[in-house]
């Protein structure tokens, strides 16, 4: 952990990707998303589910799909505010999303007040919707990790394995 985690926020790659902490070290997104196309509050993905994300035969684990529009949801923008986090995400999953297969991601903000976010996504292949998303974010309070660091140092565990405050 930096010695500020507050400092950290999402820059581009090497390559030009927006990535998250797990995947910045790869320079490449381990869910499959690249973006195709950018232009001021919408943004295309192109997206390709790994076979190892499968749920059922040959079609993606419907959390891969909700991890897929938390990404995309987040980086429409970041492009405008690089220090975000997901409030809230619903998805409805309308059609089974095969793997390795591209499928189309169009990525928009909706709203933007203050610290406050609304964005959405629609998920196709061929110009059929196979899922739609959409989320709230919030732009972090300046201390947000390092009050999460605060609060969880103060959960001691205890002998039978549980969390409690101390
Ligand atoms: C390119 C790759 C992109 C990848 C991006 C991935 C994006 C993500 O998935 S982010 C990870 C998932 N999201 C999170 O972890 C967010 C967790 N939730 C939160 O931190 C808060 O609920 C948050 C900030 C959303 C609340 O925002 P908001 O609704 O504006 O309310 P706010 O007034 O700020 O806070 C509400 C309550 O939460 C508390 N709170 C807010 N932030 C924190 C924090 N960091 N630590 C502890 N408590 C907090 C507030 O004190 C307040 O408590 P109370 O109701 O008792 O007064």
């Amino acid at each position: 952990m930096s010695e500020d985690p507050d400092a950290s926020a999402i820059a581009p790659s090497p390559s030009g990707r927006l990535l998250c902490g797990g995947c910045a070290p790869h320079d490449a997104c381990r869910l499959g998303v690249e973006i195709a196309d950018a232009r001021d509050d919408v943004v295309r993905f192109e997206v390709v589910c790994p076979r190892s994300w499968h749920g059922g035969p040959g079609v993606a684990h419907g959390g891969w799909t909700a991890a897929v529009f938390d990404d995309v949801l987040s980086v429409v923008a970041l492009r405008v505010e690089p220090r975000l986090v997901t409030k809230s995400l619903a998805v409805s999953y309308l059609r089974p999303v095969p793997v390795e297969r591209p499928v189309q991601v169009l990525a928009r903000i909706d709203r933007h007040v203050g610290r406050q976010w609304e964005v959405s996504a629609e998920m196709t292949l061929a110009g059929t919707a196979l899922a739609t998303g959409r989320a709230e974010l919030r732009t972090r309070h300046p201390h947000h990790f390092a009050r999460h660091e605060a609060w969880l140092a103060r959960q001691t565990l205890s002998p039978n394995g549980s969390h409690a405050e101390s």
